[in-house]
């Protein structure tokens, strides 16, 4: 039998990766996103859903309304303490994003190639209860400029603003991005600069359709939201990013300790 001649590994059932990232960008955004609705497979998610919720106690931080993990730590003054995530958020999700060229003709280059490290050493874990969504806001100075979010447990909509001439937030989104259980959503260069993201605070994501939704074209399940609305569930998301200024500082207190 003839060998497959791409180094991918074998794929994984329930796993539909394209061939360059270039297949699976959004179009009607004004820079390069990009989303892939199968990038983890339903067992993934699961495991992954098992391992947040198994984790220990004082790993979250309870909000208001919703709670985070942070690994392998929380920033201090924009710096990670290095350490290497656990390998329940490096497998499969690192290896993969690696594994998929930016465009075809440069197959090795990945989404990660540019940033200082070469890929995400940052993992923030939201969970957004029915209702419950975040201000619109940027993510600041600590990160390289791409943002790779893993969805899982239900669906919601991302929101994309601007501000206006003067400064202030326009309150109408500019873009409407709809997330299933299990895609993936890239977002880079001027959507991280420029505009801001948030979740709307609401039980029910209506208005859905090919006009309204920038990524329609490309989602799993078109059909589920044929209806213009979707009930919200508890959604989780996965926030890989690469933190600029990393530290060995705790390296070296190790070493100190040790002597
Ligand atoms: O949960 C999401 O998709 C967005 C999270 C986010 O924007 C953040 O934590 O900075
Ligand atoms: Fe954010």
């Amino acid at each position: 039998m003839e060998q497959p001649s791409s180094s991918q590994p074998a794929s994984t059932p329930g796993v539909c990766l394209p061939s360059s990232l270039e297949q699976a960008k959004a179009h009607k955004l004004p820079s390069s996103a990009f989303y892939i609705p199968d990038f983890i497979s339903e067992e993934e998610e699961r495991v992954i859903l098992d391992k947040i919720a198994n984790a220990p106690k004082p790993r979250w931080k309870q909000l208001t309304h919703r709670r985070l993990q942070t690994w392998p730590s929380d920033l201090v003054k924009n710096t990670l303490i290095d350490a290497p995530l656990p390998q329940w958020l490096e497998e499969p999700v690192v290896s993969r994003l690696l594994s998929i060229p930016l465009s075809a003709p440069d197959g090795d280059v990945s989404i990660f190639t540019a940033s200082p490290h070469h890929r995400p050493n940052h993992v923030l874990i939201n969970e957004y209860p029915p209702g419950v969504g975040i201000m619109p806001h940027k993510d600041g100075a600590a990160y390289h400029p791409v943002v790779c979010t893993v969805s899982l447990g239900a669906s919601l909509c991302l929101n994309l603003y601007r501000t206006k001439d003067d400064g202030t937030l326009d309150p109408s989104p500019a873009w409407r991005i709809l997330q299933e259980p299990r895609s993936l959503l890239i977002t880079r260069a001027d959507l991280y600069t420029d505009y801001l993201h948030g979740i709307a605070d609401i039980e029910k994501d209506e208005d859905l359709s090919a006009e309204t939704i920038a990524n329609w074209d490309l989602l799993r399940s078109r059909q589920d939201f044929e209806s213009g609305s979707s009930q919200r569930q508890t959604r989780t998301s996965l926030t890989y990013r690469d933190v600029l200024k990393v530290s060995k500082l705790g390296n070296k207190l190790g070493m100190f300790l040790k002597r």
